[in-house]
C-alpha cells in the first residue's frame, strides 16, 4: 500500500461558551483505495501565528508520497525532522505531527480489517474515566455560571469535574464551597490546573488556600512556569497532593523523571505528537514508575476515538482522564460522535475497524472555514477558553 494523496480540511467549531476553535481534518488516501483519516485538533491557542495550509499540504506531500502507511517508525522520524520538539506546549508542529499519525493508525488498522485499539496492543478496558472542565474564574459573578454548569453536567451524568484556577482566588475558593453546599459527595473535584500561569512560590500559597476545600482531588497540575522543573520538584516537597504535568517534548519528559519533580504525567497525542509519540510517553512513565492521566486539548470526536482507542490499551491510567471535547463543542464533522455516559468516554465498536468514527461530508462542508487565520482575541480569551472579552482590572 502506498500514499497517493493527502486533503487538509480546516473547520472552526463554537463550543457551548460561544469560543471558536479552528482543527484541521486530515485524509490520507492510498493507491489500494483506503483512505484514513485523522484531526489535527484545536490550533486556536498561543502563539498568534497561524499555519499556512497551501504550504502545509505541500510539505506534508513531500514527507508522505510513495510512502507506505505501515512503516509509522519511519515517517514519524521524517515529520519529527521536518516539525521538531521545541519544548513548547502548544507547539503547532505536535498537532501537525498527531493529525497524520491519527489518519495513518486509521489507516493501517483498516487495511488489517482491525480496529485501532488492537492495532496498538488490544485493550486492558472499554471505557475510561473522564471528567467536565470548568474554566478558569476571572470575576466572582462567573462563579454561579459555573455552579450551573456543574448542575448541568451532573444531571448527564458527569460527577467529576476538573478546575482551572490561580487568576482569583477568591472566586476559585468561592466556587469550591458553593459545590460542596449544594453537591456534597455527589461531586469530585479531581485537580486544580494552574496552566503554568503562577511562579511556584504563589503557586504553593494558592494550593495551600485551595486545598483546604478538598473535593476529592488527585492532582494539582501545572503549578510553576513551563519547563521550571526545580520549581515543580520543590513545590512536590512542600505538598502531599500529587504534582501533573503535561508531557510536550521527551527531552522535557526526561527533565522531569530525571528531576523527579512530578508524580503524574499528562499525556495526550496532539501535544506530543501522535499516537506513536504517546505510547513512547506513556511507556516511559512506567518505566519511571509514574502515574498517567489522558489530557486533552479538546479535540473534536476523531480526535477524541483516536484517544479512547489509545486509553483503553494502556495498563498504567490510574486517573480520572480529561478528554471531553465532543461534549464542549456545539458540532462535529462524524456521522456518530463518541460516546459518554455516565461520566465515561467509551471506545468506539471493537468491531468497527479503523478509528471507528465515519466523516459526515455535509458537516464537514458546514464548518469549513478558510483557514487557520485568527480572528480578534485577546490572550485572557486564549488563556481562558472564553468567548467572553471582559478584561480583569489587574
Ligand atoms: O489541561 C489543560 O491544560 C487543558 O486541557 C488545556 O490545554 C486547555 O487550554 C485545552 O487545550 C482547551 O483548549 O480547553
Ligand atoms: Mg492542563
Ligand atoms: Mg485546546
Amino acid at each position: 500500500m502506498k500514499i497517493t494523496d493527502l486533503e487538509l480540511h480546516a473547520v472552526g467549531v463554537p463550543r457551548q461558551t460561544g469560543f471558536v476553535n479552528k482543527h484541521v481534518i486530515v485524509k490520507i488516501h492510498t493507491d489500494e483505495g483506503l483512505s484514513g483519516i485523522g484531526e489535527m485538533s484545536d490550533f486556536s491557542h498561543l502563539p498568534l501565528y497561524s499555519v499556512d495550509l497551501h504550504d502545509l499540504k505541500r510539505g506534508l506531500l513531500s514527507i508522505l508520497l510513495g510512502e507506505n502507511p505501515f512503516d509509522l517508525m519511519k515517517i514519524n522520524q521524517k515529520l519529527t525532522d521536518n516539525f521538531p520538539e521545541t519544548m513548547y506546549y502548544y507547539e503547532k508542529g505536535s498537532f501537525i505531527r498527531n493529525g497524520i499519525d491519527n489518519a495513518l493508525h486509521d489507516l493501517c488498522a483498516k487495511y488489517l480489517d482491525i480496529s485501532v485499539s488492537d492495532f496498538l496492543g488490544g485493550r486492558v478496558k472499554e471505557k475510561i474515566k473522564v471528567c467536565y472542565p470548568i474554566f478558569r474564574h476571572r470575576f466572582m459573578e462567573e462563579v454561579e455560571d459555573n455552579i450551573k454548569v456543574v448542575r448541568k453536567k451532573l444531571e448527564e451524568g458527569f460527577d467529576v469535574f476538573r478546575l482551572y484556577v490561580g487568576k482569583s482566588l477568591d472566586a476559585d475558593e468561592a466556587f469550591l464551597s458553593r459545590v460542596k453546599d449544594e453537591f456534597g459527595s455527589k461531586v469530585r473535584i479531581k485537580s486544580y490546573d494552574f496552566s503554568h500561569l503562577l511562579n511556584w512560590k504563589d503557586a504553593s500559597r494558592a494550593i495551600q488556600r485551595l486545598t483546604k476545600h478538598d473535593l476529592g482531588l488527585e492532582m494539582i497540575e501545572s503549578p510553576a512556569p513551563r519547563n521550571d522543573f526545580e520549581g515543580l520538584y520543590q513545590l512536590r516537597l512542600k505538598t502531599d497532593y500529587p504534582i501533573s504535568e503535561h508531557v510536550w517534548s521527551f527531552k522535557q519528559q526526561q527533565e522531569m523523571i530525571k528531576k523527579d519533580a512530578i508524580d503524574i504525567f499528562n499525556i495526550s497525542p496532539v501535544f506530543i505528537g501522535g499516537l506513536t509519540a504517546a505510547k513512547k510517553a506513556a511507556y516511559a512513565a512506567e518505566v519511571a514508575s509514574k502515574d498517567i492521566v489522558l489530557g486533552t486539548t479538546q479535540e473534536l470526536s476523531i480526535g477524541t476515538a483516536a484517544m479512547a482507542h489509545l486509553g483503553c490499551s494502556l495498563t498504567n491510567i490510574n486517573h480520572t482522564s480529561d478528554p471531553t471535547g465532543p461534549e464542549l463543542y456545539v458540532g462535529d464533522v462524524v456521522k456518530h460522535r463518541v460516546t459518554y455516559k455516565d461520566g465515561y468516554l467509551h471506545a468506539p465498536d471493537r468491531n468497527i475497524k479503523g478509528l471507528g468514527i465515519e466523516l459526515d461530508e455535509s458537516l464537514l462542508a458546514e464548518y469549513r472555514v478558510p483557514d487557520l487565520s485568527w480572528e480578534n482575541v485577546t490572550v485572557h480569551q486564549l488563556q481562558d477558553r472564553t468567548a467572553d472579552t471582559k478584561a480583569q482590572k489587574s
